[in-house]
């Protein structure tokens, strides 16, 4: 079997999405995402321009070989460009060699280890009512974990809440920039604890609430904020500090039991090797999309599971129906599964990328179609051509740039 094309597809029902579909001269197709939210185009020049052009003649098979090839072969290695681009091939090749063996993808990954997978939605609001009328409107569609995010007194943003005009009076955005945020640290770390005692007390201590601090704080401000919010037991408290530093885990760690997790913008294992080697987080949270695909992703978990930490895939909206199908075959088959996010996409979305998953009563499975389980709708994805989108940036209030 050889690969006799491969194609880059962009698409925009809503946001972007970029995706590799591979075919071989059988005329089996695999689907890859590499979408990198507000850079998706320099993943389509990646792949179109220098490795699209490698995969013809190659065997589909050889998924392994295929994957050292472009990491260790492009000599230039890691960053999230490279690492969507590897990804979109490794789980294009998955998905064919599935499909080949008839087999839903999760089979090839050991089989199933449960029988439904638990997913946790997101709850946003400016104040609390709207936050626990959001937490009830998740309810309402069979959410059974709840991340909450909340306005701060004094910010005029929300985390998480749509806009398309900056803070600063600039000109409105036409999504040409990066929409601008306001940010204060102090006003956050005062009001995040009240937020999350009202909501224990609307919804009682059995509901798994989980919190997502984006990388905005200290290692010190992160360990109060970790100690604050002890009484209310979140799940977890995710990105408390900035990615790059792995060492000031080790500082939140040694003063609070508010269990960690971080990874949504790690690229590879070495992202991790002291967060794991000396267990300072619960969860690693790398999407298959951004982290070189399926492969690399058990590695990862089977890794972690030797410390007793477990997965939760990243899943917002940005991460195609392509990359959340290939989450839920490892979510399904890996043991030391511990969450899954998952927002959902538009139905517009759901009708260019056809997928087999299913999600009822909180829980997630990936079905039973061979491969992972996604058709792409080659004539309505035309219809909705790229357009620019960015993540917001972050402003503090004397105009310094911070983490968004
Ligand atoms: O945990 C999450 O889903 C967020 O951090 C998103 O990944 C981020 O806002 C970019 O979409
Ligand atoms: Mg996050």
């Amino acid at each position: 079997m050889k690969i006799v094309d491969a194609k880059v597809v962009v698409t925009s029902p809503g946001r972007n999405f970029v995706t590799l579909q591979v075919t071989t001269d059988d005329g089996v197709t695999g689907l890859g995402d590499a979408t990198l939210n507000g850079r998706e185009l320099a993943v389509v020049s990646y792949l179109r321009d220098h490795v699209a052009p490698l995969l013809i003649g190659r065997d589909p098979h050889r998924i392994e070989d295929a994957w050292q090839y472009l990491y260790r072969g492009a000599y230039w290695r890691r960053g999230p460009v490279t690492m969507a681009a590897i990804a979109a091939v490794d789980v294009a090749l998955w998905d064919i060699k599935a499909k080949v063996a008839g087999l839903p993808l999760y089979q090839l990954l050991g089989g199933a280890s449960r029988d439904r997978i638990r997913a946790y939605g997101h709850a946003n609001g400016s104040s609390l009512p709207e936050i626990f009328d959001s937490v009830r409107a998740l309810q309402e569609r069979g959410y059974q974990a709840i991340r909450i995010q909340s306005g701060v007194p004094g910010l005029k943003s929300v985390y998480g809440v749509h806009t398309t005009t900056s803070v600063d009076g600039s000109a409105p955005d036409v999504l040409a920039r990066p929409v601008v945020e306001d940010w204060d640290t102090a006003a956050y770390l005062r009001y995040i604890p009240r937020v999350f005692e009202a909501v224990r007390n609307e919804f009682g201590p059995d509901l798994p609430l989980l919190h997502d601090a984006h990388h905005r704080l200290s290692p010190i401000e992160a360990a109060r904020l970790g100690k604050d919010l002890e009484p209310y037991d979140l799940f977890w408290l995710e990105d408390c500090t900035p990615a790059e530093d792995q060492e000031a885990l080790r500082l939140v760690r040694q003063h609070t039991t508010t269990p960690l997790a971080i990874g949504e913008v790690f690229n590879t294992v070495f992202d991790y090797q002291t967060l794991i080697d000396d267990r300072l987080i619960d969860y690693v949270r790398s999407a298959v999309t951004h982290f070189g695909g399926v492969s690399p992703m058990k590695k990862l978990f089977d890794y972690a599971g030797q410390r007793g930490i477990k997965s939760a895939i990243h899943g917002p909206e940005d991460i195609s129906p392509v990359g959340m199908a290939a989450a839920l075959h490892l979510d399904l088959a890996v043991h030391n599964f511990g969450i899954q996010e998952y927002s959902g996409h538009t139905d517009l979305t759901n009708e260019v990328f056809r997928h087999a998953y299913t999600f009822d009563d909180g829980y997630l499975h990936p079905g039973e179609a061979p491969g992972i389980g996604v058709e792409l709708d080659d004539e309505l994805a035309a219809a909705h051509p790229y357009e620019p989108g960015y993540l917001p940036v972050n402003r503090l209030q004397d105009g310094s740039v911070h983490d968004w």
